[in-house]
Parts: C-alpha cells; sequence; structure tokens
C-alpha cells in the first residue's frame, strides 16, 4: 500500500505551475460569463472592501471574488449599541448583587443564575457579528481566468435519500434533475446518489431521470433557464429570457413540460409498475417472492415482500453506473424533427455522470445514518471519478442557481494571500422553498447563523453545512493544510496506521484525489476487480478498526454530524468561506409542518449537546482556529440548557396566584426601569441585523416567536435526552425527518396548519395555561 502511495509523489500533488499564457490570453478575451450583482441583501447596505491586492503592474491574478462590509452608518451605531448594552447588563447585576432580596432568597439567586447565563450567552451571540462581511462570487472573472469549458476542476455531488415515501421522489428527481442541468464542463463533474432504502424504485427513478435528462438538460441549455430543477422552474414566473432564441421559448417550454407531466406519471406509478412486474415474474419463476428488474434479473437490494437479505438493514452493497462517462468534445444535438420537436442543433446534449449507490446493510452494525452514507459515497467516488471537490445536497434540496458550482471555484481556486488551497469548503446561506410567506419560522436560526457567519470577517463560523457545501475532497481525508505540501507523507503515515482501511486502490487514489487540478478521470471500466474493490468499499466491516467517522470522513456517533465534521477541519487549521449569490446557489424544503420542525430542532439541539459533552467541544478547539471561531462554536452548543431559566421565568406569574405582593428584586421599579432598557436594546439591535440580512420584520417576529415554542418544548427533552446519555452512555435515536406532505389539495401550505398533537408540546402549554391563568 505504501508503495502504491510513493509511486504517486513524483507524479506531483500541487501542480502548482502558473498557467501565465492562459492568463495572457485572456486578457483579450471578453468575460464569458454573465456579471451577477452583489449577491443577496441591498447594495444601499453592503460596500465593497478596498481589496489591497488587486492586480499589479506584474499582471497578478485578478480577484475572483468580492468581499462586502456593512457601511460605517450602520454599522457604527449597531456597535456602539452592543456596548452600550454591555455596560448596562453589567451595571444591572452589580446593582442587583447589591440588592439581595431577604425574604425568597432562593428565587432571586435562581434569576440571578438565569439572567447570568442570559448575559453570558449574549455576548458569546454577539461577539462573532462584531463585523459583518459577506463574499460574492465574480463569475466573470472566472470564466476570463479559465475560459468558459476550460480547466475548472472536477466535482462529485453526492445525494443523500432514505426513503421514496419520507422523501418523497418527486423531490429527489428534481435535485437529479438541477445538478445533472448545472452550468458547470459536463465531463468536469459527477452526480451520485446514495439509496440507504436501497429500493429497485429509487434505482429505476434514476433510469428514468437519465432519460428525461437528455431532453431537459439541452432545453435548459439552449434558453439559459432558470432554476433547473423542473418543478420549481414551471411553479415559477417567467423571468427575463436569458438565451439565444427566444423565438422557440414558447413551444419548447410546452412541449418539455408535456414530457415532464408525463415523466412525473412514470415517476408516480413506479411502485406499481414494478410490484406488477415482479408478480408476473414471481408466478412465472413460481415460489419466488421477489422484486424484479426489468431486465427479468432479481434486485440485490430489499424486496416488497421482505426476505432474507433483501429486507431494510439487510442487503449486499449496489453500485450501478446509470449515465456513463460523456466524451471529452462537445456533442450537438439533432435539428427538430417529426418525433423531435426541439430544435437542439447548436446544442451540446452531452449528461455528466449518474451512479447509484446503495450500500450493504446487515443487522448488528451502527449504519451512522447520513455520516455513514456519506463516507460510503467518498470512497467510491475516489475510485470512480476520484473529483478533488464533493459537494452534498440532501434529497429535498436543489440548486436554485445553475452557476453554484462555478461560485465556489471563485473561493476554492483563488490564490489571494495564498488562499483558496487552504479553504476546506465553501458555504452557501441555506434558503427554502416552500415556506408561507406569512409564516416563516422554518427559516429559524439558519437566518441568524448567516449573521454569525458573516460575521466572522468572512472566516467561517458554525453552521449546519450538511447540504451545499462544497468540500476539498483531501480535507475529507484528515490532511492538514499547513502540511498541505506534504500529504503525500502524510497520507503514508495515516495509511500504514490502517486510518483508511485495507483498499489498496482506494489508498492509491487518495493523491490524485487531493489534486486541485486534475480534472475527473474518464470513469473506470467496471471489469470484475474494480467491481470487487466497490464491493469492499462498500461493505458495512469496511471501516472496522479505522478510523472512518473521527479522524477521516464524515464524523459519527453525533446527530450533527455537519457541524462536528467542519470543526474537525477548522481545528486542523484548514479555512472556511462563508459566500452569497444572487440568485441563491442552492433550495431547500424544510419540513414546515410544526410537528416535524420540532423534531428537527430535537435532533439539532440535542446533537449540539452532545458536541459539547464530546472530543468536539469548542474549549478543546486549539489554537489553530481564529479567535472568535470558538466563540461561536460554543455559541451554539450548550445553548439549549438556556430552557432551565426560560422556564424559571415562564412559571414566575405562578406566584401571582398563590400571593398578591411578590417581588423577584427590590426595588421594583429601578428594577424593571433597567429590565425594559435591556430588553429594548437587544431588539434594537436586532432590529440592525434584521436590515442586513434582508429578511422582514414578520419573519423576525416568526423566529421570536418560534425560539419560545422550540425552548419551551424541545429543548427541555433535549436536556433530559442528554443527561440520560452522560448517565446511561446511550445515544440518542433521531428520526428522520419527514418532508411528506399532505397538500394535495393544492395548497402548498396547508400543511402548515395540520399540527399534530406531540408531547413535546406538553411543557409548551403548560407554560401558556400559566400565564393565561395568572393574567386573569
Ligand atoms: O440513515 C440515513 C438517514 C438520513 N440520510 C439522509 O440525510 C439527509 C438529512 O436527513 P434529514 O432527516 O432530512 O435531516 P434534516 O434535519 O432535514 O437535515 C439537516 O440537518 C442534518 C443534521 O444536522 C444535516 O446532515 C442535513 O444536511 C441538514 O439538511 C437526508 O438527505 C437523508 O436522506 C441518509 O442518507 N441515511
Ligand atoms: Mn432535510
Amino acid at each position: 500500500m505504501a508503495a502504491a502511495v510513493t509511486r504517486r509523489i513524483n507524479a506531483g500533488l500541487r501542480a502548482d505551475a502558473p498557467d501565465d499564457g492562459a492568463d495572457a490570453q485572456n486578457g483579450a478575451r471578453p468575460p464569458a460569463a454573465r456579471r451577477v450583482n452583489g449577491g443577496g441583501g441591498k447594495d444601499d447596505v453592503w460596500v465593497p472592501v478596498d481589496e489591497p491586492d488587486t492586480p499589479d503592474a506584474g499582471g497578478a491574478r485578478p480577484p475572483l471574488f468580492r468581499t462586502y462590509k456593512v457601511k460605517g452608518s450602520i454599522l457604527h451605531p449597531y456597535r456602539f449599541l452592543i456596548l452600550a448594552r454591555l455596560i448596562a447588563i453589567v451595571a444591572f447585576f452589580v446593582w442587583r448583587a447589591r440588592h439581595k432580596n431577604r425574604d425568597g432568597a432562593w428565587l432571586w439567586t435562581m434569576s440571578m443564575a438565569g439572567d447570568v447565563w442570559f448575559g453570558f450567552s449574549w455576548v458569546l451571540n454577539q461577539l462573532p457579528k462584531l463585523s459583518p462581511t459577506k463574499r460574492v462570487p465574480d463569475l466573470a472573472a472566472l470564466a476570463d481566468r479559465h475560459g468558459s469549458s476550460g480547466d475548472l476542476p472536477g466535482v462529485d455531488v453526492f445525494v443523500t435519500t432514505v426513503d421514496p415515501i419520507d422523501e418523497p421522489l418527486l423531490y429527489t428527481v428534481n435535485t437529479v434533475l438541477s445538478i445533472l442541468a448545472a452550468d458547470y464542463p459536463v465531463d468536469r463533474y459527477a452526480c451520485y446518489l446514495s439509496d440507504d432504502g436501497g429500493t429497485l424504485v429509487h434505482y429505476e427513478a434514476m433510469v428514468e431521470v437519465a432519460r428525461f435528462a437528455e431532453l431537459w438538460v439541452p432545453f435548459c441549455r439552449k434558453h439559459c433557464v432558470e432554476p433547473r430543477a423542473p418543478e420549481s422552474y414551471f411553479a415559477a414566473k417567467t423571468q427575463a429570457y436569458k438565451g439565444g432564441v427566444p423565438g422557440e421559448l414558447v413551444s419548447d417550454r410546452r412541449r418539455v413540460r408535456r414530457e415532464y407531466e408525463e415523466f412525473k406519471v412514470r415517476i408516480d406509478s413506479l411502485f406499481t409498475t414494478i410490484r406488477q412486474r415482479s408478480d408476473a415474474y414471481n408466478t412465472k419463476h413460481a415460489g419466488e417472492n421477489a422484486t424484479w428488474m426489468a431486465d427479468e434479473t432479481q434486485w440485490p437490494g430489499t424486496w416488497f415482500e421482505p426476505a432474507e437479505n433483501h429486507r431494510r438493514g439487510q442487503h449486499a452493497g449496489i453500485v450501478r453506473v446509470i449515465l456513463n462517462h460523456p466524451s471529452c468534445k462537445p456533442r450537438l444535438g439533432l435539428p427538430a424533427s417529426a418525433d423531435k420537436p426541439l430544435d437542439l442543433s447548436g446544442v451540446d446534449v452531452r449528461l455528466p455522470v449518474l451512479v447509484y449507490i446503495s450500500r450493504e446493510k446487515r443487522p448488528g452494525y451502527n449504519h451512522q445514518k447520513k455520516a455513514g452514507a456519506m463516507n460510503v459515497m467518498l470512497r467510491v467516488s475516489a475510485l470512480l471519478t476520484n473529483a478533488p471537490f464533493v459537494i452534498n445536497f440532501d434529497g429535498d434540496h436543489y440548486i436554485n442557481n445553475s452557476q453554484a458550482f462555478q461560485g465556489t471555484m471563485c473561493f476554492m481556486l483563488d490564490r489571494r494571500g495564498g488562499g483558496g488551497e487552504d479553504t476546506a469548503f465553501v458555504q452557501f446561506p441555506q434558503r427554502f422553498d416552500d415556506v408561507d410567506p406569512t409564516d416563516r419560522y422554518a427559516n429559524h436560526n439558519r437566518v441568524f447563523f448567516d449573521g454569525t457567519m458573516l460575521s466572522l470577517n468572512g472566516l467561517q463560523g458554525p453552521s449546519y453545512l450538511g447540504t451545499g457545501t462544497m468540500f476539498r475532497r483531501v480535507a475529507l481525508y484528515g490532511a492538514e493544510p499547513p502540511r498541505w505540501g506534504a500529504v503525500a507523507s502524510q497520507i503514508e503515515a495515516m495509511d500504514k496506521a490502517n486510518k483508511f482501511g485495507s483498499s489498496t486502490s482506494f489508498v492509491g487514489s487518495m493523491l490524485d484525489g487531493a489534486n486541485q487540478e486534475r480534472s475527473i478521470t474518464p470513469l473506470a471500466m467496471l471489469d470484475e476487480s474494480v467491481t470487487d474493490d466497490l464491493a469492499a468499499l462498500t461493505a458495512c466491516s469496511y471501516e472496522d478498526g479505522t478510523s472512518w467517522g473521527r479522524d477521516v470522513g464524515w464524523v459519527y456517533d453525533i446527530a450533527t454530524e455537519d457541524v462536528v465534521t467542519g470543526f474537525r477541519m477548522h481545528r486542523q487549521g484548514w479555512r472556511s468561506v462563508y459566500a452569497s449569490m444572487e440568485p441563491a446557489a442552492f433550495r431547500g424544503t424544510a419540513p414546515i409542518n410544526l410537528t416535524e420542525r420540532l423534531y428537527q430542532i430535537l435532533r439539532w439541539s440535542g446533537g449540539s449537546l452532545e458536541m459539547f459533552f464530546s472530543h468536539s467541544n469548542a474549549l478543546l478547539a486549539g489554537r489553530r482556529l481564529h479567535p472568535l471561531q470558538p466563540v461561536a462554536y460554543l455559541n451554539m452548543s450548550p445553548y439549549p440548557i438556556v430552557t432551565v431559566f426560560i422556564f424559571f421565568y415562564n412559571l414566575f406569574p405562578v406566584m401571582w396566584l398563590v400571593s398578591e405582593q411578590y417581588y423577584i428584586q427590590q426595588p421594583f421599579g429601578t428594577y424593571l426601569l433597567y429590565l425594559v432598557g435591556v430588553i429594548a436594546m437587544i431588539h434594537a439591535i436586532g432590529m440592525f441585523e434584521v436590515k442586513w440580512a434582508g429578511i422582514t420584520l414578520l419573519d423576525w417576529c416568526r423566529n421570536e416567536q418560534f425560539y419560545m415554542i422550540g425552548s419551551t418544548g424541545v429543548y427541555p427533552t433535549a436536556v433530559l435526552y442528554m443527561a440520560l446519555k452522560l448517565v446511561t452512555g446511550k445515544g440518542i435515536y433521531f428520526r428522520l425527518t419527514s418532508k411528506q406532505t399532505t397538500a394535495s389539495s393544492g395548497d402548498k401550505f396547508a400543511d402548515l396548519y395540520t399540527v399534530r398533537w406531540v408531547p413535546l408540546l406538553i411543557p409548551t402549554i403548560v407554560v401558556l395555561a400559566v400565564n393565561v391563568g395568572a393574567v386573569g
């Protein structure tokens, strides 16, 4: 194995040679890409920062992204308010400590403790937001440098899904279609679908997708349509035309729409089709009870009628290439004809690689949910296409801006200050569809985390980077950037310690996968040796005794693997970028019904507490992080504990039922004055943030409302779970967020108002009752 590594050292890891020739030519070339504007947020708030290192006479490369800061007239009063509030709360504490309550000392102590916690967490939350920064990719500069289809690095795109019902097939096929139609050199990226359910329905849906993509993708290219997830495209109002043949849009669109409707019918009927086919074959092969593929072979995954080795949690690993590697030269389509009414004669009709994966499942193994699926994809893709960058989407997210991949490359390839190469990941803010404009609680803390992240002078703080984040593959392998030049020896050492497992072909692929200048390799012929390798890599026993899930790949044993994986990279000295783009790069479907939302919050808050009580505790971050990063991580790990104090205050009105005269603090007048002051100030500060985050006041109110529901209803359970875990050592079982909607009535927000009863809501209702009672 070591030999395999050393052999490649000479091949050179970093093909760092400057391509000056190309640059000189580029100077004369007109920008090929459309310029994007400021990238979200209003221009009257964000101002570009003067880049100290703009190209000089020496012909340095022009920057590939712009940095924006909040303009002084907003920023200075904002900071002043923060300072004022800091002084106010310190004064408040001092005053309270000097005026201890003699009667009801324990209540006073409790409320003091609560206020200290509130004050402390406010500081944690506020510090990283002192200098809001926004980075926007410059696609035109990228096109100038790399040409329109030029030497962009390879990208492997991962999509995860589990259940075709809970995560509706329609979302998943839209995700994949939006990826296949992305505006990125088609021979430089590949799409992998991981199906943790192992169902034939998913596989055949991908076969249908590949077929429909032959029409959909050239259509998108011909007319430059956005977004390229058909469901969203057809639902959207028509926008300004950007393609080259406006006259043909209307008829082409009508035609593609009809095909899409038929495609949807086929997708919807897959369950029945497969069942009927299987019934027919089972009768033919008397005595069988299998699920059959169209070619009359038995599906190796799960069956409709569960059987030994063909049920959920117990089936073989499957890797199937659905679309093979395209040719490197463009292949133009055909002019319109009787049966093909779309004129595709000027359009490249190639499609990127599409692979279906279902990892092996065996009882007795902890399959580690999404993190486990991601790690299998990381290995399988290493053997098949081995791109130096990987990006992941949940089955319910899609690319909303077809240039999103190019956008991420603006950060990965920018060389300012040695940059780029030390960047482990690029993340864009998450935006959600299907969220009622009058009820945007689904954007909950995402909006505010935007604020948190924006702030760290562009260094990324923690966030839910589970989906729509572009990673550098080598960072996922656990390599460390300060030794980036020595990745070969690093990989060799890690391999000696059996961190990666026993596959020689996988370890042999690692150096190539680290090389940013390498484009994607044509898909290997799936001969017997490759199939054997793939079987080994998808097996559940592959990771036994290795470092997968800790030092290598996505991190295990935690409900929020995404946050912890990013933390590991930051801790190793990697940097990351938080970027914005207009229109938003990616979009997702948040669970909009309150019940699902509560369970999601439960998993996140539980995961955050787990993180606090684990080796990924922010306090153990080490010196390689920017000083504000641990603060931001800390801000989001023990936060559910706040529930104790929120409860205390929320239930306090009980006292009014018991006795008429009771004061938490005396003299009560001064106390009230302080309170009103500090509360008013935090809201005033919030208003500034609302202004630059580009959200409405109503969003903000909903956010506050939802915070109350979450912190009374969900956090107590999270805290209890954590306490149990600390005592018993057993982790939390988190269920999959169901995205299934009942909204067949045509009202896509119908779901929002169907609140199923869940015990999680009991404490919230108690609080409500107490307060209504007390006021009464
Ligand atoms: O055994 C499993 C369980 C889940 N998933 C996939 O993991 C993704 C996320 O699961 P979901 O139940 O939808 O969780 P969410 O709360 O919606 O996910 C958010 O929070 C997660 C944990 O922080 C992140 O991993 C996600 O990317 C982020 O979108 C989905 O695509 C699932 O298909 C698997 O592949 N295998
Ligand atoms: Mn999700």
